[in-house]
């Protein structure tokens, strides 16, 4: 039988192994499950939420443990990660009541008119690397909450997380056939994602693979598709007072999580007269953030990304950028020998004509000198992105003016691209997203409407066009 093995990213050291699942097997349990979990009243799908979540908080340290071993982050952010998995559950309770529960509506006398909400059935979730308890989580509980059958494949990067997430579930009572593992790598995504039994599927990972996943589903329009993919986000730095707060905010937006967030910084644009100081600034910073392995003391800022191929297609983009006529700010190099630890690469790119609009997954930050508020507007929205971008600037004037023209889903000032709360909708335009915000709009494709015309009484006439009798 084919077999998964996780791999530390800081040590090299194995941390996880087994088998790879059957798709059919998983689906099939699923859909065994589901029925008798949608007829649960909802209070039952809630209370088993809050099981978990309680679980979950039970298990908080060997879980983050796990999360930091795994993805390299640092244990410290391992632990954030572990409170948002307990945090979602009231988050989406909440969702669930405000955005998708029952209502009655006005209508003519004798007769009401009701609108509900259903589960669509039996879903895919399909999770990424960088938060691999977190994302899919955003997608599981909101699916089961409205009373959905879940079948999880975790990132071949993460099964260890994916699989203490799906243990966590059925520990709190939620039936194991309502959520089934999947352990795999992209071939069992395809084959979940082709499956003709599933009744929808919500991913969050690169816009390759969403784009994949979209031509694919583009056969079945009956099937619910949320995809929550990459950006090539940008930061505008702009007449600001404060260069080592705009500093701060530019390295926390680039480089928190070695730069693995789908909110994090690609590009800096600054108004030319700035660059140089805040540049100093950023640099100065980047000589202090600590880089390690993730229990290491004192704590780092940022650990390793997530493998070795990983680095070197890092190592060969920068390299790649250079030769495009990229000047190089800081050079991104490797501190361990054979392992994947990165420093932070910042590039030049003011005076390269050709842009390459790609999301570059890790902590490299493109720089660019523009002349005019408008110019960086321009380059800004000179992406085919659309997830975060942030305005660094006291001037409020200016905000509006980002505000109105900027083309993201996340528009933020005076506070980085990154670190966006569960308690709101999240999503971006382009090829960051489908229109199918996750977070607190998770509740939306969850469930689909349904509208009834309901009269206690069989009572009816025609009013007009009958002739007499
Ligand atoms: N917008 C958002 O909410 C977020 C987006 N991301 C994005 O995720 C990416 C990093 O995660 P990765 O794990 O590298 O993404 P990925 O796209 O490589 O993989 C995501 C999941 O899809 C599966 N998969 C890969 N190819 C597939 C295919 N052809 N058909 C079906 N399934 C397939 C993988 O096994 C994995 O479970 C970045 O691009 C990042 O921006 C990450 C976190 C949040
Ligand atoms: O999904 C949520 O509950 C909120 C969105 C969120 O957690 N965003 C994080 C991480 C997403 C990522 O970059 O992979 C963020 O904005 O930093």
């Amino acid at each position: 039988m084919p077999e998964l093995v996780s791999t530390e990213p800081a040590t090299g050291a194995t941390l996880w192994r087994g088998p790879v699942g059957n798709v059919d097997t998983e689906i099939a349990a699923a859909r065994g499950g589901w029925a008798g979990w949608a007829s649960r009243p909802l209070a039952y799908r809630i209370e088993a939420m809050r099981r978990f979540a309680n679980v979950v908080r039970s298990r908080s340290e060997p879980f983050a443990d796990i999360i930091a071993r795994e993805t390299g982050k640092p244990l410290w952010e391992a632990r954030t990660e572990v409170e948002t998995v307990v945090a979602k559950v009231e988050i989406s309770i909440s969702a669930y009541a405000e955005r998708t529960s029952q209502r009655r509506l006005e209508s003519p006398m004798n007769a009401r008119t009701a609108l509900r909400h259903k589960p669509h059935g039996v879903l895919a979730v399909l999770g990424p690397y960088n938060f691999p308890a977190h994302l899919p989580n955003g997608h599981i509980v909101p699916a089961l909450i409205a009373g959905n059958a879940v079948v999880f494949k975790p990132s071949e990067k993460t099964p260890a997380t994916g699989a203490f997430l799906v243990e966590c579930f059925h520990a709190s009572g939620v039936p194991e056939d309502c959520v089934r593992l999947l352990i795999g790598g992209p071939d069992e995504g395809r084959a979940l994602a082709s499956h003709p039994d599933i009744d929808g599927l919500l991913f969050t990972g690169s816009s390759r693979t969403g784009i994949a996943l979209n031509r694919q589903f583009a056969e079945t329009p009956d099937k619910i598709l949320a995809l929550e993919m990459g950006g090539n986000n940008p930061i505008i730095v702009w007449n600001t007072p404060d260069l080592y707060a705009a500093a701060v905010l530019v390295v926390q937006s680039a480089f928190t999580s070695a730069g693995q967030r789908c909110t994090a910084a690609r590009r800096l644009i600054v108004e030319r007269r700035l660059a140089e100081p805040l540049l100093a600034e950023i640099n100065r910073l980047c000589e202090r953030l600590i880089i390690g392995e993730p229990h290491a003391d004192p704590a780092p800022f940022m650990g390793p990304v997530i493998d070795n191929e990983a680095a070197d297609q890092l190592t060969e983009s920068f390299l790649s950028l250079s030769a495009r006529g990229g000047r190089p700010l800081r050079f991104m190099q490797r501190l361990v020998e054979g392992r994947p630890f990165l420093t932070p690469g910042i590039i030049d790119m003011s005076d390269t004509p050709e842009r390459a609009d790609v999301e570059l997954f890790g902590p490299l930050l493109q720089v660019f000198r523009v002349d005019s508020f408008d110019d960086a507007l321009a380059e800004a929205n000179n992406t085919r992105y659309g997830l975060s971008a942030s305005l660094i600037s006291p001037d409020p004037q200016l905000y509006d003016r980002f505000w109105a023209n900027i083309r993201a889903g996340i528009v933020n000032w005076n506070r980085p691209t990154n670190g966006a709360s569960s308690g709101a909708p999240f999503g971006g335009i382009g090829l960051s997203g489908n229109h199918r915000p996750s977070a607190y709009y998770a509740a939306d494709y969850c469930a689909y409407p349904v509208v009834s015309a309901e009269a206690e009484q069989v009572r009816a006439s025609i009013g007009i066009g009958l002739r007499n009798q």
